[in-house]
């Protein structure tokens, strides 16, 4: 039985038998709402492997302070420490809510090959979460970027690129 307590009767129809998107997603939810009772934030989700596997991550920003440990960014965690591998190509997130940018670009980084969620970023600012406030902070105008200034400073160009430089000479890299 997987974790949302579907049992394939046998490997001839399994297929038929996985679990929905929406059988997915109503499992985050759960694990949200059930966070929130574990003093966590309300946000859950699931990694579906390319394989089928499953791995599950709730936000723990509070409990371990630390503000990456969305409930997504742990999920893809979970998935890549449990299957050994940072490249989750052919995986699928579903989560509670709408990824954040950060969860959004960790899912790029790791090849997520698809997202599906179920509250957006304005039902996450009605429970006064930033999400909406950081998608401006990206998609908006100087004014929404007035939060963080980002600037490059001028250093001398071989100092700048000289990491790079480092890496595209180690033939031994390990390219993600
Ligand atoms: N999607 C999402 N949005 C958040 N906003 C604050 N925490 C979270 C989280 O864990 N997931």
């Amino acid at each position: 039985m997987n974790t949302i307590g579907i049992t394939p009767s046998d490997s001839a129809n399994a297929a038929d038998t996985q679990p929905t998107p929406a059988e997915y997603l109503a499992r985050a939810v759960e694990l949200a709402t059930e966070n929130v009772r574990n003093a966590g934030g309300p946000f859950g989700a699931i990694v579906v492997s390319a394989d089928g596997r499953v791995f599950e991550g709730v936000n723990r920003v509070t409990a371990n302070l630390d503000p990456s440990a969305h409930a997504e960014v742990t999920a893809i965690r979970n998935a890549c420490q449990g299957l050994g591998t940072f490249d989750l190509t052919g995986a699928v997130l579903y989560t509670s809510c709408e990824p954040c940018p950060m969860c959004l670009a960790t899912s790029l980084w790791a090849r997520v090959e698809r997202v599906y969620f179920a509250a957006d970023r304005e039902d996450a600012a009605d429970a006064g979460f930033d999400d909406a406030v950081f998608y401006r902070y990206f998609e908006g105008t100087d004014a929404d970027r007035a939060i963080m200034p980002v600037a490059q400073e001028a250093l001398p160009a071989d100092r700048r690129v000289a990491p790079f430089t480092e890496w595209s000479q180690t033939a031994a890299r390990t390219e993600y």
